[in-house]
């Protein structure tokens, strides 16, 4: 079937999500939001960086449905088949059942939505493989270190095979050498799928490193300063880290939020 330009340009770039003049006012009046518009679309990673206070995570909560804004238009692709999440979300804590194995703690999104105690496994030990962790299927998260809870809960994360994943300082309490392992396997999980990924640190680095488009957001009240691309194509390597570009682009974007 021959496709016009523009027919293309939306089938290429859909839209996984739209935030259109979104304000959020909690309660007590602290405006944590004001005036955002943001598009991502599908298959980006984006990062939202910023001083504490910035609003990171309560945007990062709008967009995922956990939170409601208090004014304006939240808008995300509706693409999830039956059985599966539409979005899933990935704390700095890991949260994992102590009384559970690996196994089920990764299954536990398939329990609760129904399925079938055989496709549950069969899920669940398919997401293990993806962190590296089917050798530790049968183990109790009190055996398992920091960087393998986090693993842990990416695997639970994805059992569900969303769209979209949200992740919130995912890797904020794990040492360094753990946290640029994680970074690439993250990274690897998502070129090997279609995945949208909003990613919230305080790292500047790790924002640069990861990301094809850095959010830089701006504190009282939370606001989206500038948005700053990632040109870097992926794989990315440590030579990138090294190199003058990444510095480059670390330095601006630390200028942006000083
Ligand atoms: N439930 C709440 N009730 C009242 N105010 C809140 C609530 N949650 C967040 N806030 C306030 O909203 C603002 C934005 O908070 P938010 O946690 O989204 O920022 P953040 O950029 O993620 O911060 P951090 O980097 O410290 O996690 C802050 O001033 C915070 O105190």
């Amino acid at each position: 079937m021959n496709m016009t330009v523009d027919e293309k340009t939306t089938v290429q770039a859909a839209e996984a999500i739209r935030i259109h003049d979104v304000t959020k006012r909690y309660e007590n009046g602290t405006v944590a939001l004001s005036s955002i518009h943001l598009t991502i679309e599908e298959g980006e990673f984006v990062t939202l960086v910023g001083p504490s206070g910035c609003g990171k995570s309560t945007l990062l909560r709008i967009m995922a449905g956990l939170d409601q804004a208090t004014s304006g238009q939240v808008h995300i692709q509706s693409h999830a088949a039956k059985g599966n999440e539409q979005a899933s979300f990935v704390f700095q804590e890991a949260n994992l059942m102590p009384w559970r194995t690996v196994l089920a703690n990764v299954a536990l999104p398939l329990e609760i939505s129904g399925a079938p105690v055989a496709e549950r496994k069969a899920r669940a030990l398919a997401a293990l493989e993806k962190v590296g962790l089917t050798a530790y299927a049968d183990s109790y998260p009190r055996q398992l270190s920091g960087g393998m809870k986090m693993r842990v809960s990416i695997a639970r994360a994805l059992v569900s095979e969303p769209k979209l994943l949200f992740m919130d300082e995912p890797f904020g309490a794990l040492d360094e050498m753990t946290r640029h392992r994680l970074h690439e396997e993250l990274l690897n999980i998502w070129m090997n799928s279609r995945l949208t990924i909003v990613f919230v640190t305080h790292s500047v680095f790790e924002a640069v490193y990861l990301s094809g488009r850095v959010v830089a957001m701006e504190a009282r009240p939370g606001k989206i300063k500038e948005i700053i691309p990632i040109e870097e194509s992926y794989p990315r390597t440590n030579a990138f880290m090294t190199s003058p570009a990444f510095g480059e682009k670390v330095r601006a974007i630390t200028n942006t939020l000083t």
